[in-house]
């Protein structure tokens, strides 16, 4: 991967994702230089439960970055800065003295605190959640989870009332390891992780003392909130401390947040949607905190140092690549993920045939843990290609509802809407979801636009780039799709689909 005709110095980004924790090295035109990464072990102790060791991600983290510096072939003096980013919510408690995590992470697709959350919604109400953190009362968010550590592992709370431990996100948890760890270790946030907790006022960019004991969580243990694009502290202790020791540590940005970052969507209205596992359309709102009445999610999307931090709405698909994966290990009707694609060229039209992959409720917009999975429009007629097209155009009929919320909320019509994540190296979803949307959908050179995201923001704190105008002229554009379809089919089309998804709704009793 080593570019000849790359010159330092460079920027590293880590990426502690769901299924993988990986570090890229860039340079200063936003050119991969070196990748390495390394997955770990998905814990599904119960079903819907889902957990990740964090001593394993840690260990896995240094390995990576490592891995990257050794392949670009580069020491510490080419290194200006190093950046974090990760996967959002997964939470993490631990001991302040020993560094020991006291439970495994729990994971953000765990729905464990369903019930916790329904328990809050009838004895708080959801109105406040949503008014000061911009979120609905749902498992997908750390606070909850927190709480449900407290409740359940012996002695915890005690330990927590003392502040002997810390609780953070993926991010906080590296950079506290990066930073000494139990020597000193800088125990902090960004705002954008915290926008995730259900615990941080969206207003004050602090943590709500209200709502943390309303949902039961002890301030003490929680982090400090810094900005997305600041100087934590430097790379000490360890492994990494001998190879990269006085590295600054100099951003944190969720996920999402980061791919927003690095798609360059600086400006007000700009869009981008990542289609990976999941697909999470985040749109910059500029200095305007939405509340969204259209089931999207008001976020963070970014903070610069000391500039007004800058506001987004979200909309979070928990299911469009794993239905792919699902169709492919759980149906066996296509061998790889790319087959689905062929599979449904091979017909014209999906034959009738919707599905709407509610396999574990619906996400945004409608935020409904009673939903689950249906294909409707079944006749003899439909074949296993007339299904594959279904599934693609799944991801763009979900795509586009949050496409109309996030018009309803903002007032802002999509202009274009740029993508990355793997499932964008399939042209007919990519054409699909141009024609769903009627609006032109873009990928750029760089796809990994995750890590890219993180190491811009740590670049921008060191004086490595100067602006965002720098930025934004690295962005070049690989592939365009324009729209196709006409109108009155796309709108029949979408009717059908708004029916199918009713079928889906009220199947679990109890629930909702
Ligand atoms: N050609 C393709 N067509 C449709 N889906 C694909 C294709 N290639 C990969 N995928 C899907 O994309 C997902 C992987 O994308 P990736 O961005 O690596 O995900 P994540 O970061 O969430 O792990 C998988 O769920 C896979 O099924
Ligand atoms: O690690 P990913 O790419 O699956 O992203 C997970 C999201 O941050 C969940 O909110």
């Amino acid at each position: 991967m080593t570019d000849a005709h790359t010159a330092g110095p460079f920027i590293a980004a880590i990426d502690q994702g769901t299924t993988s924790s990986r570090c890229i090295v860039f340079d200063r035109d936003g050119r991969i230089v070196s990748v390495d990464q390394k997955e770990h072990e998905q814990i599904f102790p119960r079903p819907g439960w889902v957990e990740h060791d964090a001593n394993e991600i840690w260990a896995n983290v240094q390995e990576v970055v490592a891995g990257a510096v050794a392949k670009a072939g580069i020491t510490r003096d080419d290194i200006k800065a190093i950046g974090i980013t990760n996967q959002r919510e997964t939470t993490l408690v631990w001991d302040r003295h020993t560094g020991e995590p006291v439970h495994n992470a729990i994971v953000w697709q765990d729905t464990r605190t369903d019930a916790l959350c329904r328990e809050l919604a009838r004895n708080v109400g959801q109105d406040r959640f949503r008014r000061e953190t911009g979120l609905p009362l749902a498992s997908y968010f750390a606070g909850p989870k927190a709480r449900w550590l407290l409740d359940n592992v012996d002695g915890l709370r005690e330990r927590a009332e003392a502040g002997d431990l810390l609780f953070g996100t993926m991010d906080t948890w590296v950079i506290w390891n990066l930073t000494g760890g139990v020597d000193g270790g800088r125990h902090v946030t960004d705002v954008t992780n915290a926008s995730r907790t259900l615990l941080m006022n969206l207003h004050t960019m602090r943590w709500d003392e209200r709502i943390c004991e309303s949902i039961g969580v002890p301030a003490q243990m929680l982090p400090e909130i810094r900005s997305s694009a600041e100087v934590y502290g430097e790379i000490r202790g360890g492994r990494l401390g001998e190879l990269l020791g006085g590295v600054p540590v100099a951003s944190a940005l969720g996920d999402q947040q980061a791919a927003l970052f690095g798609q360059t969507c600086f400006s007000e209205g700009e869009t981008k949607s990542t289609y990976g596992t999941g697909t999470f359309m985040v749109m910059n709102t500029g200095d305007k905190l939405i509340n969204s009445y259209s089931g999207l999610l008001t976020t963070v999307g970014y903070q610069i140092g000391d500039a007004k931090p800058v506001y987004a709405l979200e909309g979070s698909i928990a299911v469009t690549g794993s239905l792919v994966q699902w169709m492919r290990d759980q149906m066996g009707l296509i061998s790889t993920a790319a087959e689905i694609e062929t599979l449904a060229l091979s017909v014209e039209d999906n034959g009738g045939a919707y599905f709407v992959p509610a396999f574990s409720g619906l996400f945004a917009p409608y935020w409904r843990s009673d939903a689950r999975g249906v294909i409707a429009g079944l006749t003899r007629y439909v074949t296993k290609a007339h299904l594959a097209r279904a599934v693609l155009e799944a991801t763009a009929w979900q795509t586009r509802e949050i496409a109309d919320a996030m018009t309803k909320d903002s007032g802002v019509e999509l202009a274009a809407l740029k993508v990355d994540g793997g499932m964008t190296s399939n042209n007919l979803l990519m054409q699909t979801l141009s024609d769903f949307l009627d609006a032109p959908v873009v990928r750029p050179m760089v796809a990994e636009t995750t890590c890219l995201g993180a190491a811009y923001a740590a670049g921008l704190a060191v004086g490595f780039w100067n602006s965002t105008d720098d930025l934004r002229a690295n962005w070049r554009r690989a592939a365009e799709w324009t729209p196709r379809m006409d109108a009155a089919t796309r709108d029949r089309e979408y009717k059908n689909w708004l029916k199918a998804v009713e079928r889906t709704m009220g199947w679990i009793a109890d629930e909702g």
